[in-house]
């Protein structure tokens, strides 16, 4: 792996722990899987690394770059949580053994809990406002979160734990919540840990809430274990899923490392570099490295009308792929949100193969279904070595979130047994027989009934789609061949040709909270330091994803983060 002489100190000269930040596209996860490939070679015995990643595609696509024999975790903290603090030290507050909440289970909560509305008031966005739910570090409730609802979260969150009791399973929040105390009360827990662990990598730092940073800090404040953290502050988009501010000057103390700043970058065209360096006074110099620094292309601010904006989009698109030659894959459209997201996805799909939010017939599925099916997709289209370990960290954690044991033999046996069957799909199969098909196969290998299974199927058979083949289905869910056309967030750490900038609206960037009308006047909340702080690293990370076309539009007066960059 090509690295730079910054990149290399990093990996191989910093011996203790270190904290890594730098601006986009200058090579962080690289020198994240480069450090992680040179501590394996040199691990000591008995030893082992964990990889920690903020989300499971980011797992998925690390774990497929470690092609490796040796002890090695790679997951988010959430796995990280469960397989090495709550499965083996639960019992010591009499805990049960850990079974994590299933989509069906939080489809029933709003079930069962119609009288408050939770579907008219969330919308298709529920399952992400239901994860807003947090406790502080005493353990109460958490009600200062941002919550646009007319219902107090506090009485959501109230009948959310009680229902997640009567059950006996718990989210991911009461994941961090419980892990944190155990590590916190129990040092031994600590001390195994840091044992164990040679290093801990973790990428994305900028976006570790108070929990995560309280677990790593207690193992670390009683071994020998390291630490290495990657990021770049100015991304920090998830301040409302309780990123903490000022991660890295809280690490550089808590956890004695160096800090070192990458600054030569990979990415983009000079005029993009240019245009992101303008949204903060503070923005480092960068060395543009890129092969597309010197391409000549404008990056474009265009305004559309509310009546002929979706149009408009799609006729960028086609201009795209027709002119510029760009392909599927390469194209990217963000909005704010998941409202802004969806009308777009609808449209774009019309024409063209559309990944991302709102691509699939049924909309809104994520458990761990979901995601080991999403793998398999992926190693069906592409068959690889490198997808293997990835398949067994998705079945463990399915295992996991299931409440399954298994031997290592079983375990073994299982996933060579899911993948061998599923490669024998017949692709051209309509969507419904190939589903019966994956929901037979998934039976017979866990002996257990997926509901998620069922819930697809009836979205299927209720939507337009059910004319597609399951090879098209397994295409659209493995994000391949097709246009990326979703949340701002969702496409975190990734980079396209070309990237299109959906509805960059005052009110939508920074979010503004609606209030109501007063004759003919919208009313919105004010906006504090932070709301435009927040909008600002959103703007950052979306313009940030452009290797050669960026294309920011707005169809309502501009945000004021346009006005910014057009100065
Ligand atoms: N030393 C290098 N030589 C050539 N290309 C590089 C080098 N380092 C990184 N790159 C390329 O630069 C691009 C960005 O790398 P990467 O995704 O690791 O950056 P990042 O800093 O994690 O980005 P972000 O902040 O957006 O998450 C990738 O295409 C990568 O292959």
């Amino acid at each position: 792996m090509k690295l730079n002489k910054n990149q290399r100190k990093a990996v191989f000269e910093l011996i203790g722990s270190a904290l890594i930040t730098a601006s986009p596209g200058t090579g962080k996860t690289r020198t994240l899987v480069a450090r992680a490939i040179n501590k394996l070679e040199t691990l000591p015995k008995h030893k082992s690394i964990a990889l920690i990643t903020y989300t499971n595609a980011g797992a998925d696509e690390i774990a497929s770059r470690l092609i490796t024999e040796k002890p090695v975790f790679v997951g988010t903290i959430h796995s990280f949580c469960l397989e090495y603090i709550l499965r083996p030290f639960s019992w010591l507050n009499k805990w049960k053994r850990p079974k994590v909440i299933s989509y069906e289970q939080q489809e029933e909560f709003f079930e069962v809990n119609e009288d408050i509305d939770l579907e008219g008031n969330f919308g298709q966005n529920k399952f992400d406002e239901l994860g807003k739910i947090g406790k502080n570090l005493d353990g109460s409730l958490n009600s200062e979160i941002e919550w646009n609802h007319s219902i107090p979260i506090q009485e959501v969150a109230l009948r959310y734990y009680d229902y997640q009791t009567s059950i006996g399973v718990m989210d991911f929040n009461e994941i961090l919540y419980r892990s944190y105390y155990i590590v916190t009360n129990n040092s031994f827990v600590c001390k195994s840990l840091s044992s164990k662990f040679h290093e801990i990598l973790v990428d994305e730092f900028q976006d570790t809430n108070l929990y995560q940073y309280k677990i790593l800090k207690s193992i670390n404040d009683f071994g020998t274990c390291t630490f290495f953290m990657v990021g770049d502050s100015k991304q920090r988009i998830f301040s409302f899923a309780g990123a903490i501010k000022k991660s890295f000057e809280q690490a550089k103390i808590d956890f004695n490392s160096e800090q070192l700043e990458l600054t030569e970058t990979y990415r983009s065209t000079d005029n993009i570099v240019n245009t992101y360096s303008k949204l903060f006074e503070d923005h480092p110099i960068i060395d543009n490295k890129s092969d597309n620094s010197r391409l000549d292309i404008d990056v474009t601010l265009i305004q559309t009308k509310k009546d002929n904006h979706l149009e408009y989009v799609n006729s960028i698109v086609n201009q795209l792929i027709e002119k510029e030659n760009i392909e599927l894959n390469e194209i990217a459209v963000l909005s704010t949100s998941w409202f802004s997201a969806y009308p777009l996805s609808q449209s774009l799909r019309q024409n063209h193969r559309i990944v991302g939010l709102g691509a699939l017939p049924h909309k809104y599925i994520s458990n761990s279904t979901t995601s080991l099916l999403r793998i398999l997709a992926k190693h069906y289209l592409e068959p690889s070595i490198r997808k293997l370990r990835s398949i067994k960290r998705n079945i463990e954690m399915h295992l996991l979130e299931n409440g399954l044991q298994l031997s290592e033999k079983e375990l073994t046996y299982k996933t060579n047994t899911l993948i061998t069957n599923f490669l024998l799909l017949n692709s051209d199969n309509n969507i419904v027989a190939g589903f019966c098909e994956i929901k037979k196969m998934f039976h017979s290998v866990f002996k257990i009934t997926h509901a998620t299974f069922d819930e697809i199927l009836d979205k299927i058979s209720t939507e337009e789609k059910q004319t597609w083949t399951i090879g098209e289905y397994l295409e659209t869910l493995a994000g391949v061949n097709g246009i990326n056309c979703n949340t701002i967030h969702k496409v975190k750490g990734l980079e396209f040709d070309a990237v299109i900038l959906n509805e960059m609206n005052e009110n939508k960037i920074p979010f503004q909270k609606f209030l109501g009308k007063e004759g003919n006047d919208w009313i919105y909340q004010e906006l504090s330091e932070e709301d435009i702080e927040n909008g600002k690293n959103l703007f950052y990370v979306a313009v940030s994803r452009a290797k050669k076309y960026l294309i920011i539009l707005h169809n309502w007066k501009p945000s004021m983060f346009i006005n910014i960059i057009r100065n």
